[in-house]
């Protein structure tokens, strides 16, 4: 097993008190597999899946990672885990304006030192952005930027992807065809996909669904 939530609970402070986002939620993520979760606007999902990349500590429970719990890792620790084995997607691309697109695509692999000069060229050429290397993210369409989000996150070749809504910002055929590059990257990698989405249509080309509703998984 790749990835195990086990009875993870999240609250927040809010001003009208303690809001409790998740419930003791479990779950079990293998390696190569790819789960879709779904759930109502405020249910938890991104509260879920920053803790399973480290981007926050749960309240209770273990987020185990290849059997190790992340949550009681030091923060040097969990900052290197972070860098060399985990991917994020996010909806708003997050690229880095003032690096062409050569750059952004190797910018994450060469933070956590796993930069590999021939697997980026490759993955230039199945994202289609050989011709776009040079280019800045202002130039480029919101599917090419997408694209260049998934080339950074899948660059070092971490074993686990995390994408929250990753075409939510795309038109339904650019973000099919983006999401079926994804797909098909994360096959030939062996990379693990926890996805978020709002959509039961993405979620059902994923192998596996749940849906978080009242801080539960059903
Ligand atoms: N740092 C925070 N402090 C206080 N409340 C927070 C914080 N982060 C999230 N929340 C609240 O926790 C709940 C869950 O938020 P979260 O972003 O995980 O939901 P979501 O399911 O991803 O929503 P959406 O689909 O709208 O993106 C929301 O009610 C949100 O307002």
């Amino acid at each position: 097993m790749l990835l195990e939530l086990a009875d993870v609970s999240k609250s927040y402070p809010t001003g009208e008190g303690i809001l409790h986002v998740l419930r003791g939620v479990s779950l079990a993520l293998d390696a190569g597999e790819s789960l879709a979760l779904t759930g109502e606007s405020g249910s938890g999902k991104s509260t879920l899946l920053h803790l399973a990349g480290g981007l926050d500590r749960p309240d209770q429970g273990a987020i185990r990672f290849g059997g190790q719990d992340i949550a009681r890792l030091g923060d040097r620790e969990l900052a290197s885990f972070r860098r060399v084995s985990v991917g994020l997607v996010f909806q708003q691309f997050n690229l880095i304006p003032s690096l062409d697109v050569g750059h952004n695509l190797a910018f994450q692999a060469r933070l956590g030192g796993r930069h590999d000069a021939d697997w980026t060229d490759r993955l230039a050429e199945r994202l289609g952005l050989v011709k776009l290397l040079e280019r800045y993210p202002e130039q480029l369409s919101g599917g090419q930027q997408q694209r260049v989000a998934i080339g950074r996150a899948l660059a070092g070749r971490p074993q686990l992807i995390l994408a929250d809504e990753p075409t939510g910002n795309l038109d339904e055929a650019t973000g099919d065809a983006v999401l079926d590059l994804m797909l098909a990257l994360l096959a030939e990698t062996g990379a693990a996909l926890l996805m978020v989405t709002h959509s039961t249509r993405l979620a059902a080309r994923l192998g596996r669904r749940l849906h978080l509703t009242a801080g539960r998984l059903t």
